[in-house]
């Protein structure tokens, strides 16, 4: 291995070499990518992403070129992932990697705990003190967005630190873009990738991860620890543990849709 290795470059280098590497050994690679701010533009608001309609036919494409080993990994929930890209269903890690179905077709389903109950009624109330915060709920885990009201940013971390200490070991925080998580500690993106690696057909393949947003990193640590590689959607300045950057999710598509027509 060189400096100049385009599959391990230095961080910040450009991410393109690294899809046209799996474009052109598809059968050495498997592929992870994350949605919202990866795949989709980021949106005002969590119901308002939209997907682009050669997406999901894109991504069966490159499923089939990869013999299958491609994976979303996503903070969403498994339903509403598939739901975006019906009528494809493709094996997926959801809730930031607490819940994940493997090319089986089986879902590994998150914890829900009874304690979350109290929690989610006392955060669904917060858009009412708060205006322009949104609560998501994701079932076993939960959100406040506030992209539309940054001004509350601080509150929100106040709100959702109050509800960590309620529910107590075995949760954490996310700090995503503009969102506050509560989320099941124990079961993160990279480990959701090194379970996709220990299993048919991603088994024995070099995995690139593709991600845009701090839950990505453990999948970025996973992936180069592995002896793959990884690409961060973002400025080459970023601060990450990727080993390349693209600029934008359209870019990306643009990619994606150039080695889906390859075949
Ligand atoms: O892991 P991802 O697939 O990237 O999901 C991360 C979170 O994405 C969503 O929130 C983010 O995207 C929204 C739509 O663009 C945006 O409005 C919000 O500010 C972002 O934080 C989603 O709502 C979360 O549940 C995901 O965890
Ligand atoms: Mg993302």
């Amino acid at each position: 291995m060189t400096d100049k290795d385009p599959l391990f470059p230095q961080t910040g280098a450009e991410g393109e070499p690294l899809l046209a590497a799996l474009a052109r050994a598809p059968h050495e690679w498997a592929l992870f990518l994350d949605i919202d701010g990866t795949l989709l533009d980021l949106a005002e608001t969590p119901d308002g992403i939209v997907v682009p309609p050669r997406l999901p036919d894109v991504l069966q494409a490159l499923t089939r070129h990869l013999g299958g080993a491609l994976a979303l990994v996503t903070g969403r929930q498994v339903a509403l992932a598939d739901r975006l890209f019906t009528p494809h269903r493709f094996p997926i890690a959801g809730l930031h990697g607490a819940e994940r179905r493997g090319s089986d077709g089986t879902l590994i389903p998150a914890d829900r705990p009874p304690a979350l109950d109290d929690i989610r009624a006392e955060l669904a109330r917060a858009p009412a003190a708060l205006p322009g915060v949104l609560f998501e709920d994701k079932g076993a885990a939960l959100a406040l967005h506030y992209r539309q009201a940054q001004g509350t940013r601080d509150r929100v971390a106040a709100l959702m630190e109050k509800q960590l200490a309620r529910i107590g070991e075995g949760w954490e925080l996310l700090h995503g873009k503009m969102v506050v998580e509560l989320r099941p500690a124990a079961k993160d993106k990279g480990r959701a990738l090194r379970a996709f690696l220990d299993s048919e057909p991603f088994a024995g393949r070099k995995p690139l991860a593709i991600g845009d947003d701090v839950t990505d990193e453990a999948m970025f640590a996973a992936a180069n620890a592995l002896g793959g590689t990884s690409i961060r959607i973002a400025p080459p300045d970023q601060d990450t543990a990727a080993l390349a950057t693209l600029p934008t999710p359209e870019r990306l598509r643009q990619i994606l849709e150039e080695i889906a027509h390859e075949r």
